[in-house]
């Protein structure tokens, strides 16, 4: 058993806080405070369109700051002039994007037209069947499944079609109670639980979040971690309902070790109850995956293709998000059609009349085009709670590249974070107000309130509602009066068609913009290397135990230094994560025997509890 005294049950990471530099003018933008030093080389070198920044002594802060109210429009006439010149209105869907609270200037869209220009053919290649991700040589082809049609050659629009159909069938007969789980006393599946990460992950939270009735015919819950407490908490709530719960395992790869891990522990758990996983299992991955043969040789209840040509990150149009949402009582044809009309209006290459485009060009004049900016998203409108965190995943996957398609070093990248309004004004909105100077906010804005024949005033003239659309025109505002940017999108209401309309323009955004600073927005080679050093950890794990079962089968047992046991396992380097390691397995009542103090390793001795002969000589 672990005794280690005083273990350091709870671990502190140390953070490194960027020390503000002095602000610093671009002397392209006589009206923002540009930039801090630390990205100043960066757009020396990589951005030709920003023109070089310069130092500035505290007296040119002033200076800048008055530019600033300058540079962005103050004059309530001229104000509104810009807002109705630049209003993005699509009819059909009911969506409006607002971009005048963002100074960019008619010469700065000049300047970028020629990247516009690549960037719009770049798409239209795209959608053509292009290798538009040529690192993994792949072809990014979300925009067909929600417009079948345009994909490139018959065999993809028959896959796409028929995945859509038989995802149709399959919720229907799972919710009308034609397919039942073998045990359940419901007769019916009742609950749902996704068991995937990331964009296998992302899409269907935020689309529950915002879109799921109140009483759905079956409710979901997620495992996406590997975290064992929290795959207990939602296994403990499910209760007895893990009979008639289907559990949906979602992963592109197949072989995610979070994924594997929920679905190892909800089998256990399955086992435990008596209960037959197979039945209850339906998989969501690739052809051929270690997850698509698994679940095709244990005969699972269904299995779902992803397509290598659709990313994580942007599945939420394919099974991925799709089978949840139905599964909900979503109307996922209405997603499909939001995001279809979206995409259409996003094929204009007139700047105005696109909005991804419009978009894009925001975050570009905003962020400086080297991601000086963070993003911060701000829904008022408590559905969309999830959108920030969805979008995290989708820009900053996708931008955050260290080099660009020609090679150069140019770490890109946009963050992106939010929660939802008013809620953040109680909360970070004063450092947006009056701290530093260093984010865009995006509103997003839904006009209806709740559902028609519900509102009711309280007080004179003024609903509930109306005070969350104050909070939202006097954040944004508040926010203009202190030179703080902010782009408004605006729905009518929370629909299956605007949530999918709003997915399809941020999945554009972030192409358009990809193409405007040159980056491959479709792979994530940084997220290997997390990967690859966890498993490097977990192996030099095994080592550990290997050398600590030799010393402990030893007569009479050999308690070792970390230094020895580093020895022994070749790794004297590793000395420090040999320390974590036994920390962490001292913590958790692994055999193991730990004497000293945490707060000095040296002091600290260990050897396991028991020896295993067998893994000795194996
Ligand atoms: O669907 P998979 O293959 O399990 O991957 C999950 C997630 O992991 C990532 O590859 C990053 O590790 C994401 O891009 C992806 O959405």
């Amino acid at each position: 058993m672990a005794s280690i005294s005083g273990i350091c049950s709870s671990s502190r990471t140390l953070q490194n806080f960027p020390n503000q530099s002095p602000p610093l003018i671009d002397p392209l933008r006589k009206d923002h405070v540009s930039f801090p030093a630390r990205r100043a080389d960066r757009a020396l070198s990589l951005v030709p369109v920003r023109a070089v920044a310069r130092d500035v002594s505290d007296g040119a802060v002033a200076a800048a700051a008055a530019a600033v109210k300058k540079g962005l429009e103050k004059d309530p006439h001229a104000l509104w002039q810009r807002y109705v010149d630049w209003l993005y209105q699509h009819k059909e869907l009911g969506l409006y994007l607002d971009v005048s609270r963002v100074g960019f200037s008619d010469k700065f869209v000049k300047e970028m037209e020629p990247r516009l220009e690549a960037a719009f053919r770049a798409m239209e290649e795209l959608e053509k069947g292009a290798i538009a991700n040529p690192d993994e040589g792949r072809m990014v082809g979300h925009y067909w499944l929600r417009d079948s049609k345009r994909a490139p050659n018959s065999f993809l629009r028959t896959q796409i079609e028929n995945t859509l159909d038989a995802i149709s069938k399959f919720a229907n007969d799972v919710v009308s109670g034609k397919i039942k789980p073998p045990s359940s006393p419901q007769g019916r599946f009742t609950q749902i639980l996704s068991v995937g990460i990331g964009g296998s992950a992302l899409g269907p939270q935020f689309v529950a979040e915002a879109l799921a009735p109140d009483n759905p015919p079956l409710k979901i819950r997620f495992v996406d971690n590997t975290d064992p407490a929290g795959i207990d908490h939602q296994i403990a709530q499910l209760g007895p309902e893990l009979a008639s719960t289907l559990v949906i395992v979602i992963s592109k790869s197949g072989g995610t070790p979070e994924t594997r891990n929920g679905l190892l522990e909800v089998q256990k758990a399955f086992r435990e109850a008596g209960l037959n996983f197979p039945k209850q299992g339906v998989a969501i991955t690739q052809e051929n995956s270690l997850l698509d043969n698994t679940a095709r040789i244990e005969g699972w209840l269904a299995r779902f293709p992803m397509f290598d040509w659709v990313g994580g990150r942007t599945s939420e149009m394919s099974a991925v998000g799709l089978l949840p949402a139905a599964l909900q009582g979503i109307d996922i044809r209405e997603m499909l059609a939001g995001a279809s009309l979206m995409d259409e209006a996003n094929r204009s290459t007139v700047l105005r009349n696109n909005p991804a485009a419009l978009l894009a060009l925001c975050w570009y004049w905003a962020t400086d085009g080297v991601g000086s900016k963070d993003m911060v998203i701000l829904p008022y409108k408590d559905s969309l709670l999830l959108f920030s965190r969805y979008l995290q995943q989708l820009v900053m996957e996708s931008l955050g590249k260290e080099f660009d398609l020609d090679g150069n070093r140019v770490n890109q990248g946009i963050s992106v974070y939010g929660n939802k309004g008013s809620t953040d004004q109680h909360a970070y909105i004063q450092q947006l107000r009056e701290g530093v100077h260093n984010f865009f906010v995006t509103f997003i804005e839904v006009l209806r309130d709740r559902p028609p024949g519900h509102d009711w005033e309280l007080e004179p003239g003024v609903t509930c509602g109306d005070y969350l659309f104050g909070m939202l025109q006097g954040t944004r505002s508040a926010l203009y009066a202190n030179n703080r940017e902010s782009i408004t999108v605006t729905v009518q209401e929370v629909t299956p068609r605007s949530v999918g309309a709003l997915i399809a323009l941020y999945e554009r955004a972030v192409g358009i913009y990809a193409s405007l600073v040159n980056i491959n927005a479709y792979h994530q080679p940084g997220v290997e290397a997390g990967k690859k050093a966890a498993g490097e950890v977990l192996a030099l794990q095994k080592r550990v135990l290997a050398v600590l079962n030799e010393a402990s089968c030893k007569e009479p047992v050999e308690p070792l230094t970390l230094e020895e046991v580093a020895d022994r396992c070749h790794a004297p380097e590793d000395i420090e994560m040999i320390y974590k390691i036994i920390a962490h397995m001292a913590a958790n009542d692994r055999a193991l025997i730990a004497e000293g103090s945490c707060g000095s390793p040296r002091s600290i001795k260990v050897f396991l509890g028991e020896c295993n002969i067998d893994e000795l000589y194996a």
